[in-house]
């Protein structure tokens, strides 16, 4: 069996940056970055299958839709299927007029010549190209010195500059340089600053909008305090820090690229590129939705709608065709949901508590439920999937679906009641009980509306009900017909109240006597009409050591009948017999 070896040596750790009075870990962010999405690009490059035309197309007018005003759409030297996706975009009059189209080239005169014909006719385009600065790829990739990779990139810078000025004159184009200094976060930070500044140089103040300095965690290495020393390190020494935008490309490597550009744009950086959902080379890119809604649920608008989050998923897996996990940040499917019991009446009561200061018109609303950072109807999900029942489930998660569903708000006991009889079901069943089961289960086991009638002995016949009180001694009578083991009896008897004047005429035809031993009822719930839900804690009497005690559950319009029909419930469970359970 192989194990892991001592890694000494093998992998070595990060130089710290000497910093010492580095202002970002005090530093808040108030406002979203620029944003600029290369699910087109680095998301495309890093595809088993890179996306057809027709997905590209798809994609791009979601990204637009989304509220993306900088796109990275393709490497246009990389195929003929990249070039003429920009000339079809172009054509077709697909790039609203607030987008800026960017492109993607190597230092390599050869790439940058196609790259900017691929643009002819282009309204708007950031053409960026990319040279990395670090030790490794200067000796190992490039075999160049940094005097001859400062030369390679200005001399690229030039090459771009010049075919602008062409592409400018005859297409009237407005373009904007982005160099991306690839592998930033393992370059040197000295050679860092002295190869962007050759390049500012080399390109001018630029006539159509602010460079663009794109500082990438190409490979991400190292923690993410140390990135951030580095983006501060650099805005704080580079000269030109004022005219250039400084944009963030964060991978995920270490699992941090989030984390990565959070802290990047507190150390100073204003753009921010990646991906949806992260897609991207090996473990992908920063993950745009994730940093969007992070921002989002710390009260910032991000800027870029994820309002209908379900359909950016759709059109991700459909173009990429890899799945979204269950458990990914605000997209997974669960992501919103409890099973366990202790989540599940944390968020029920979060929930009930936050109705109620709805119901009393409190606006704005804090959102502040226990175990949910962000509102699922934010991002257009409903509330049907936050709590799922399996054998970790509580009462109150129970109780939640009842009343999420039904309209039903079950009293402490009959929580607890019910909750016996799904748990010691799910501790057979051994997986998780879908809602619709809960909702059919707590129907038989109450003999709750009339699926759950035909299981029943006692039947009342309500519309043959009719109960009257004595104005003299104030008793209430009950007179009604009842079907019992499938035999039909008019019933009359009295009481204090319509359930014991019930009770009393159901003596006879059933030969058995009940009690009351406890009530609850509970304000009437509007579901388009008023109802009125009636909980009953009906006891039996038997020989000695037998008696029986249940609670009975009814619901109507009229109050009377509700009453009337929670008793039928506790009756039948007592009765049991042709009660048969999911
Ligand atoms: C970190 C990133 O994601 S960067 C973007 C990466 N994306 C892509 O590569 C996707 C598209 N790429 C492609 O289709 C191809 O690589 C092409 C068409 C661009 C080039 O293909 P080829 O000409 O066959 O070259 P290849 O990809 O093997 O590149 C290697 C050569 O380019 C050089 N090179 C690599 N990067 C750069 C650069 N940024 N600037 C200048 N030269 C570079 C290498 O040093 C090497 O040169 P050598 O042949 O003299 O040793
Ligand atoms: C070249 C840049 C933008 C990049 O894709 C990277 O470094 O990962």
């Amino acid at each position: 069996m192989s194990s892991l070896q001592d890694p000494i040596g093998k992998y070595l750790p990060y130089v710290a940056i000497d910093l010492p009075n580095r202002e970002w870990p005090s530093r808040r962010v108030t406002s979203p970055p620029v944003w600029c999405s290369t699910d087109l690009r680095d998301g495309n490059q890093a595809l088993e299958q890179p996306m057809t035309v027709e997905q590209k197309t798809l994609f791009f007018r979601h990204l637009v839709k989304c509220g993306f005003k900088e796109i990275e759409i393709a490497f246009p030297s990389a195929s003929s299927a990249e070039f003429d996706f920009v000339q079809t975009l172009i054509k077709d009059g697909e790039i609203p007029d607030d987008v800026w189209i960017q492109v993607m080239t190597p230092a390599r005169p050869d790439l940058i010549i196609r790259t900017m014909e691929a643009l002819a006719g282009a309204n708007k385009a950031i053409v960026q190209f990319y040279a990395a600065g670090c030790p490794c790829f200067r000796e190992v990739v490039y075999n160049k010195t940094e005097e001859e990779l400062v030369d390679r990139v200005v001399q690229a810078t030039d090459l771009l500059r010049q075919l602008a000025d062409e592409n400018r004159a005859k297409y009237g184009t407005k373009f904007r340089l982005c160099y991306a200094l690839e592998t930033f976060s393992q370059t040197e930070p000295d050679m860092a600053l002295k190869i962007c500044t050759a390049v500012k140089e080399a390109w001018g103040p630029g006539e159509d909008g602010p460079m663009i300095m794109c500082l990438p965690s190409t490979t991400e290495v190292a923690p993410t305090n140390h990135f951030a020393d580095q983006i501060e390190y650099f805005c704080k020494n580079f000269k030109y820090r004022k005219d250039v935008v400084i944009s963030l490309h964060t991978h995920n490597d270490r699992g941090t690229a989030v984390a990565a550009s959070e802290v990047g744009l507190l150390a100073g950086a204003d753009r921010v590129d990646g991906t949806l959902f992260g897609n991207g080379e090996r473990s992908g890119n920063v993950d745009i939705v994730t940093l969007a809604l992070n921002l989002f649920t710390q009260g910032i608008h991000p800027g870029l709608d994820f309002g209908n989050l379900q359909e950016s998923i759709d059109i991700y897996t459909k173009c990429t065709q890899l799945p979204i996990h269950p458990r990914h940040p605000y997209s997974g499917s669960l992501v919103y949901t409890a099973f366990s019991g202790s989540h599940q009446d944390a968020i029920k009561k979060g929930l009930e508590k936050r109705a109620l200061a709805l119901a009393n018109g409190v606006s704005p609303c804090r959102w502040d439920i226990p175990y949910l950072l962000l509102d699922p109807a934010d991002i257009g999900r409903n509330y049907d999937a936050l709590i799922r029942v399996n054998s970790q489930s509580g009462k109150g998660g129970i109780a939640f679906i009842i009343k999420e569903r039904l309209g039903v708000d079950l009293p402490r006991p009959v929580q607890v009641e019910f909750y016996n009889v799904v748990q010691s079901l799910n501790e057979k069943r051994q997986k998780d009980m879908p809602t619709e089961e809960i909702i059919q289960l707590f129907r038989s086991y109450y003999y709750f509306g009339d699926s759950a009638a035909a299981n029943a002995r006692l039947i009342l016949d309500t519309s043959s009900v009719s109960i009257a009180t004595s104005p003299d001694s104030g008793s209430t009578s009950f007179r009604g017909t009842i079907v019992s083991d499938g035999k039909r009896h008019t019933i009359y008897g009295e009481g204090e109240t319509e359930q014991i004047a019930f009770l009393s005429a159901l003596e006879k035809p059933l030969g058995c006597y009940f009690g009351i031993r406890q009530g609850d009822e509970r304000t009437p719930v509007s579901y388009g009409q008023t109802i009125t839900t009636t909980f009953v804690h009906l006891g039996r009497r038997g020989p000695p050591g037998a008696d029986a005690a249940t609670w009975g559950v009814g619901l109507d319009r009229e109050p009377s009948i509700a009453r009337l029909r929670s008793v039928v419930s506790a009756v039948n469970k007592l009765l049991g017999s042709r009660h048969i359970h999911a």
